[in-house]
């Protein structure tokens, strides 16, 4: 039983028991107001928290963790805010264009009108706790789109009725193709003039190439839009008009028949066996007897199966066919019980979390959304987070209910929570309840190892994370003064928890802090979140390659240094030899006439050899493969390991400079899907790009064209590839490996950076 205390704000530990509802512009996490200076009442009068007041845990089977996908502009912020609205979550209709919506709460969202990082957001739907996750379409933030499918068991995608299926959805579609995620099509702004039911479900049909299964038709179309046909009831669902200032709460279904949609059956007995022998035999002398639910249960399993698609439309900005699409949810989409990774069965009934997202709050310190997958998530426990290999205490487990806060005391599988008092946890760490079930878990995948699986495959079981590609692009930073440096790195710290795709650095030589990330828009966004939530006007370098260098032959060298430290004398005298590395042989060898108070020196030369392959000698890029053999260290006793590092390091760089150098450049593995009739367009394209195209495959109606290319090749590919194949193409990119340039290619490279 919970009670609701209206604002009562950092006094849980007074009533641990209590649900808290906290006033959201005064507790939202990191959330600003809205920057026009309007703001909407989120405020709970007395009376009015029915909906929080029965919070309770609900059975797995009521779950839905669902992602909202669709392309920019088509309408999810607006339907996510009227399924809060319908819920009871909030009090007012949040209107994107306003900049005062619940999900896209970062304030460059709102002012860009895009989602960036997805939000996740509970209510409570018929009985079904939904926990509604937004999902980013932008191909800069893949990880972040892998992410959100992770921690979802169904998606709605969301149209744009007037332009059918868009890139963005193209892209994203494909991605939880690739991971097998059931879905609903929800064909928005049904009243935009232009408007087509048709249209969009053939463009579902040619570009999807998905089976829609119509459980909807809509009344009129643009301006004439006025309701619903719901197949499956046989109803009309009509709304009053909007312009009275009607909420679309309340519609009227009113009953069109008795007979049921034929149509409707025959297709659903077409792909589902289970209704098709009801048809013929229980119902076989009249198909209008058989039981709604007998035909929804159907709908569900060919949804889940995803032979097919169930479509709805509506006008989420005209409060039109928002309800249907709720129930549509609770009734189609799958529950977590439907769905299993690998790596839950090695945890069995211990606590096994993803951190999705991490978000700063001004007074509580970092807050962090977490997927449960097994075992009970307590508020006040220590987890252990098998990333950083640490012991965290949580403080409080929240319920992010729309835009307000409810503690809660503990949690099982199949739910979101966000979590306050977590300091070391970055998004897509894996949390568990302890170090020994981490150890157990790595256990079970150990005897299944024996089985035929490799180290490999235990490591990403025991981790319920997504794989983080290794940042390609950078620049440099810089706080507009010396004494906001602190201030900068402290941002810094903030957003690299929140995001792990991005990577800061120092340079060795400059001292300069240095931005790596995943492409051109992810530095950009970087960059404006330090200014607006950091109140850090910085400056960016400009945007480059991260380049890596080598040896193509071996050399020698050999160093002394010699200094008076205060009194003493330091002497080092170091001599070795760099080759290219191959694959079987060590990367620091120490010849075998070594003295052996060497060994006691080890870990300083290591040093050295280390901070060495920081910096290449043609571009200042890392070194990779290059191989050392120490032949002889001479030091004088009282001489600091610094010196002794710094000899080395030295003398490193002398063998460099006289070794035939090679620059290395990131290959990246480029994932086209596109029609036939574009191909010859993008592999013409891509040969003009240095790629090399290693396999086309067929996948449905398309082709999949994957190719290997140079990153510098690739600056504005997105923007190219929607020209010449009339945005019909999607793509997906990762680092593959790093290659050797050409003499050609690495000298206009060196000449371009004044090098030659
Ligand atoms: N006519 C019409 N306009 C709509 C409807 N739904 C949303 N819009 C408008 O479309 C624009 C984009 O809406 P959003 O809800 O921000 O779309 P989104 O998909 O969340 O956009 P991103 O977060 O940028 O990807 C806004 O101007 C909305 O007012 C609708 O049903 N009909």
């Amino acid at each position: 039983m919970f009670v609701v205390l209206k604002s009562v704000l950092g006094k849980s530990s007074i009533y641990p028991e209590c649900v808290y509802c906290y006033r959201s512009q005064r507790v939202l996490c990191g959330r600003p107001r809205p920057h026009h200076g309007r703001s909407r009442n989120y405020g709970m009068p007395a009376g009015d928290v029915k909906s929080l007041r029965s919070i309770i845990t609900p059975p797995v089977s009521k779950i839905r963790n669902i992602g909202i996908m669709a392309h920019i502009d088509a309408g999810k912020t607006t339907t996510t805010e009227r399924m809060l609205y319908y819920s009871g979550y909030t009090r007012a209709l949040g209107d994107v264009d306003d900049g005062d919506t619940v999900t896209d709460y970062m304030v460059q969202e709102r002012e860009r009108g895009i989602t960036i990082q997805s939000a996740a957001v509970t209510f409570d739907w018929n009985g079904h706790r939904v926990n509604l996750i937004d999902t980013p379409g932008h191909v800069d933030f893949t990880v972040e789109v892998e992410r959100s499918l992770r921690v979802l068991d169904g998606a709605v995608a969301v149209f744009d009725a007037s332009a059918g299926v868009e890139a963005q959805t193209l892209t994203v579609w494909r991605q939880a193709d690739k991971h097998s995620v059931p879905r609903l099509c929800f064909l928005n702004k049904m009243d935009k003039t232009g408007a087509s039911f048709t249209y969009s479900i053939e463009s579902i049909k040619a570009k999807l190439k998905a089976r829609p299964l119509l459980l909807q038709l809509p009344i009129g179309e643009g301006k004439s839009f006025k309701g619903l046909i719901d197949l499956v009831t046989m109803e009309c669902l009509s709304w009053r008009s909007q312009s009275n200032g009607d909420d679309g709460k309340r519609f009227q279904r009113k009953p069109l028949s008795d007979l049921m949609d034929p149509d409707l059956l025959h297709l659903i007995a077409d792909l589902d066996d289970e209704f098709a022998s009801l048809m013929l035999e229980e119902y076989s002398e009249d198909f209008n007897l058989i039981p709604i639910e007998k035909l929804q249960a159907a709908i569900r399993r060919i949804t889940l199966a995803r032979s097919a698609v169930p479509v709805l439309c509506g006008s989420a900005l005209k409060n039109k066919g928002v309800q249907p699409l709720l129930d549509a949810i609770t009734l189609y989409l799958p529950s977590p019980d439907d769905c299993s990774h690998n790596f839950m069965s090695w945890y069995k009934e211990d606590l096994c979390a993803l951190a999705f997202k991490v978000v700063h709050d001004r007074q509580r310190g970092p807050m962090v959304f977490v997927r449960i997958y097994s075992g009970t998530m307590k508020a006040q426990s220590a987890v252990y987070n098998v990333n950083k290999n640490c012991t965290e205490k949580m403080s409080r487990l929240l319920l992010p209910f729309a835009d307000q806060q409810v503690e809660i005391s503990s949690l099982p599988p199949g739910n979101i929570a966000l979590i306050v008092g977590l300091k070391q946890t970055a998004t897509g760490d894996t949390i568990v309840s302890s170090k020994a079930s981490a150890s157990a878990a790595a256990h079970r995948a150990g005897q299944a190892g024996e089985t035929g699986m490799g180290k490999q495959a235990q490591d990403s079981l025991v981790l319920a994370g997504v794989e983080i590609p290794e940042p390609v692009f950078f620049c440099t930073i810089e706080p507009p003064s010396v004494a906001k440096q602190s201030d900068l790195e402290n941002a810094l710290r903030c957003l690299q928890l929140e995001d792990p795709s991005l990577i800061v650095k120092t340079d060795p030589d400059s001292g300069q802090l240095i931005l790596c990330g995943m492409g051109e828009l992810h530095i950009e966004i970087i960059h404006d979140r330090i200014r607006r939530e950091y109140r850090l006007e910085t400056y960016l370098g400009p945007l480059q390659i991260a380049y890596r260098e080598t040896i193509l032959s071996g050399s020698q060298a050999s160093d002394t240094l010699d200094r008076i430290i205060g009194d003493s004398r330091q002497q080092v005298t170091v001599e070795l030899k760099i080759r290219p590395l191959s694959a079987d042989s060590p990367l620091i060898e120490y010849s075998g006439h070594l003295p052996a108070s060497v060994n006691g020196y080890k870990e300083a030369i290591e040093n050295g050899i280390h901070s060495s392959y920081l910096t290449g000698p043609l571009l200042g890029f890392p070194l990779q493969d290059v191989g050392v053999i120490i032949h002889e260290v001479k030091v004088l006793p009282g001489t600091s390991m610094t010196v002794l590092s710094a000899c080395v390091s030295r003398c490193m760089q002398k063998a460099l400079k006289a070794a035939e150098k090679q620059i290395l450049e990131p290959m990246m593995r480029l994932e086209v899907t596109v029609g036939e009739d574009y191909l010859s367009r993008v592999l013409a394209d891509l040969s003009q790009r240095r790629g090399s195209v290693r396999e086309i495959q067929d996948r449905l109606d398309n082709k999949v064209v994957l190719a290997f290319v140079p990153l510098a090749e690739l600056m504005g590919y997105s923007t190219d590839l929607r020209s010449v194949t009339s945005g019909t193409a999607t793509f997906t990119l990762e680092l593959s490996n790093y290659e050797a340039m050409k003499p050609q290619d690495q000298n206009s490279l060196l000449r371009k950076k004044g090098l030659l």
